[in-house]
């Protein structure tokens, strides 16, 4: 559905010299350094996958939104999105497109949020019966009817993201590119937004593309990662195969016997180098130990031979704890399962 090959995007900086003198000589002799915003990007996205677009500020990310929504044409690499470079042919690609993009609307400002909907229905020509199944599962996630007739420079930040979300799906689009789609909405109205995308991506099989840094929405919404770091591509696979790819793992037990907890916590961490143990609360140990110098068969096993445990788990590491150390370590870790890098032909994301 989606395929990025070798996608550069540069931007031009030209220096403006201080003082008088200095921007009257800039008008002769401009000065520039360029910034490659996106550095070589390949990957590929299937129909219907739930893919996030993870990355630190400044990544690189909306400038590859743009370049595949057709708002900014690569310097060089190309994309297709359902069969159409969307920076060339900007009317057929924005029929399959839908988006919610930060700081720019879809919608009309003087106008009212049916208003705006009436004239996307013209703009894009969307059959009446989809135009009308559109709007009443709008009502029933979004109760978008409660936002009335108020232009929509008068709504909240909150109010307008649930109409931009519901006019960015109004053509029933073949994919969407959500751009921090929940931002300003309160716990309710995001589980709503929420819904509504696993509803849309369900029932049409639309691709979704989402950019968020709120890490539940990642979760409750999406199946694949993509996770870029200066613009390049340092990991791509299914959400689980990013989570196997945290450096910390951890183990919780309760065992028989008069030890107290916290003696079993100095004793494994005498006797294992590099873990960390401590006590919960409710008075288990707790063992952490580093992913890339221990399995988690090993633990077991020493855990198991010393003591007479009676309950034991591993909790799934979580995901923001995994994205932060894939930030911090600037795509230097291996790649998980379905490999990581930019090299070469585009990889499958699902
Ligand atoms: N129009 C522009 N002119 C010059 N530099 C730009 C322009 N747009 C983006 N950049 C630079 O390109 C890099 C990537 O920016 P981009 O906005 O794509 O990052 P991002 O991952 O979307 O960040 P954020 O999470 O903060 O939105 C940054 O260094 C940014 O300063």
């Amino acid at each position: 559905m989606i395929v990025a090959e070798e996608l550069v995007k540069e931007f031009r900086l030209y220096e403006r010299r201080p003082g008088l003198l200095g921007s009257l000589s800039t008008l002769f002799t401009r000065r520039h350094r360029t910034v490659r915003a996106v550095d070589g990007v390949s990957f590929t996205i299937a129909e219907g996958a739930k893919v996030a677009y993870i990355g630190a500020n400044g990544a690189g990310k909306s400038t590859t939104i743009k370049m595949l929504t057709g708002i900014m044409t690569p310097t060089s690499g190309r994309c297709l999105v359902a069969g159409v470079e969307p920076y060339r042919d900007r009317r057929r690609g924005t029929r399959n497109i839908g988006v919610v993009f930060g700081q720019r609307s879809q919608l009309w400002w003087d106008l009212s949020v049916p208003d705006s909907f009436r004239i996307l229905r013209r703009v894009y020509d969307i059959p009446e019966a989809v135009y009308r199944r559109n709007l009443s599962l709008y009502r029933e996630l979004l109760d978008i009817d409660a936002l009335g007739t108020t232009p929509v420079r008068q709504l909240s930040l909150g109010q307008r993201m649930r109409a931009e979300v519901a006019a960015s799906l109004l053509h029933d689009p073949a994919v969407v590119f959500l751009d921090e789609p929940t931002i300003g909405l309160d716990m309710l109205l995001k589980e709503a937004v929420r819904a509504l995308v696993n509803r849309v991506n369900r029932e049409l099989g639309t691709t979704v593309v989402l950019t968020s840094h709120d890490i539940s929405d990642i979760a409750a919404i999406c199946d694949h990662a993509l996770v870029v770091d200066r613009g390049r591509v340092i990991h791509q696979g299914t959400l689980t195969e990013l989570l196997r790819t945290a450096e910390q793992r951890s183990v919780l037990f309760d065992h028989r016997g008069d030890t107290p907890p916290e003696q079993t916590a100095r004793e494994i961490a005498q006797a294992l180098a590099d873990v960390t143990t401590s006590v919960t609360p409710e008075g288990r140990v707790r063992v952490d130990y580093p992913s890339d110098r221990l399995t988690s068969r090993q633990v077991l096993a020493f855990l198991l031979e010393r003591f007479d445990i009676t309950d034991c788990y591993a909790p799934e590491p979580d995901l923001e704890t995994v994205i932060r150390d894939i930030y911090s370590s600037g795509g230097t870790r291996g790649g998980a399962p379905g490999g990581s890098g930019r090299a070469g032909a585009p990889e499958a994301v699902a």
